[in-house]
């Protein structure tokens, strides 16, 4: 059988790359396509670096054009990932902050602020300077989750120009706009507002060097988000999503959203967290408790990179209402949990530094067993 080029061309004119609207050779991603009997060879560019995104387009032309032609078909796809063009930094940069990873969630209670409190703990472990900016006007729960609940920041005067001196604990800055709002007073906020407010704290604190500020988003995809998003400098983002059906659907939201062209922060992941629950007394078991694997599987669908599964665990909530996150205990099963998802995120920091425009590219000062960081 002789595949012509025409031919396969127009099979793959039904696929489109992940992320894009048009078909993958109306978009121009493809760049070119050679055939020989019944060996095709397409060269394809992509613009997300994930590991995924390559194999998932790999694995969909190789699928179209057997489908279409004939098993037998050779096909070989040569990806290659080019960077986009438009600049992915919106807002100034600010001096001394290597890195700001936004940690969002489609949905409420899914364990948005525990996740970022105690990937904020194994960072600050592993040797980084770390802050958190907790950004839930809804419900911030930073700082009960650092113990700093009564501690307000105080003033400090740099180069002429007062600034706020962030609270500390267990090694990691804090500064949560729940300083400033009273427990029992509900504070209706409008998307320029929050953004106003956010960054003043941002631009007028002393946070020092920092190599990743996270920012603990509020849940949801509205107008609240637009607004920080357009207005602070990301470097990129983090969703968190348990593994159930509505959890998932408003994660996938959550990606769109950094993915849309008036936004476009790259997405450097997601985390499953409440994945399953296994019993002290039956360690071998786990319960899947919320359904199996929902968001990795989301992950492979929109082709973003998977960051890892967080167990249920009572220690973990207990942990965090008493204001000791689990990540600072030593040796726990959790511990190695977190420091795994820890060191993805900062695998794709690295690659999402390399592949895409800058805010400064992180500069790691110790890094235990990270394959992708070079110190
Ligand atoms: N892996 C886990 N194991 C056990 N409990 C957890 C886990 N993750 C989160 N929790 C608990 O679930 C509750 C909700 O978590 P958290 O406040 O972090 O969610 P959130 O997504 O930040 O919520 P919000 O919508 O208020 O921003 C908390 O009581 C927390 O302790």
């Amino acid at each position: 059988m002789k595949i012509t080029r025409k031919e396969v061309l127009q099979a793959l004119q039904q696929i489109t790359v992940p992320g894009e609207g048009a078909n993958m050779v109306d978009s121009g991603a493809v760049q070119n396509v050679v055939t020989f009997g019944e060996e095709v060879v397409v060269d394809i560019n992509i613009s997300n670096p994930t590991m995924q995104a390559k194999k998932k387009v790999e694995a969909e032309i190789i699928k179209v054009v057997k489908n279409t032609f004939s098993d037998s078909a050779k096909v070989k796809v040569n990806v290659k990932v080019v960077a986009a063009d438009k600049p992915e930094i919106k807002g100034k940069q600010i001096p001394g902050i290597k890195n700001i990873i936004a940690i969002s969630s489609g949905k409420g209670g899914v364990g948005k602020s525990t996740v970022t409190s105690n990937v904020a703990i194994s960072l600050a472990k592993m040797g980084f300077n770390v802050g958190i900016l907790d950004a839930d006007i809804y419900g911030p729960s930073i700082p009960i989750m650092f113990d700093v609940e009564r501690e307000r920041p105080l003033a400090e005067n740099v180069d002429g120009k007062s600034k706020m001196i962030p609270v500390e604990n267990y090694g990691v800055k804090v500064l949560s706009i729940g300083f400033f709002t009273k427990p029992n007073q509900a504070v209706i906020w409008r998307g320029p507002m929050a953004a106003k407010a956010l960054n003043q704290l941002i631009f007028d604190a002393a946070w020092g060097e920092l190599d990743f500020l996270l920012l603990d988003l509020p849940p949801g995809t509205g107008d609240i988000h637009l607004s920080i998003m357009q207005s602070l400098p990301i470097t990129g983002a983090v969703v968190v999503s348990t593994p159930q059906n509505v959890a998932l659907a408003d994660a996938k939201k959550g990606v769109a959203m950094f993915q849309q062209d008036s936004i476009n922060v790259p997405v450097l992941g997601i985390i499953e967290n409440m994945a399953y629950f296994t019993p002290a007394e039956l360690p071998d078991n786990k319960y899947y408790i919320f359904g199996e694997e929902g968001a990795k599987y989301l992950a492979q669908d929109l082709g973003v990179p998977f960051l890892g599964e967080l167990p249920i665990v009572q220690s973990v909530r207990e942990a965090g209402d008493i204001g000791r996150p689990a990540a600072l205990q030593e040796g726990t099963p959790v511990t190695a949990v977190l420091t795994e998802i820890t060191r993805n995120i900062v695998e794709e920091t690295v690659k999402r530094n390399k592949s895409l425009p800058p805010t400064e590219a992180i500069k790691i000062t110790t890094m235990a067993g990270c394959s992708a960081v070079k110190k």
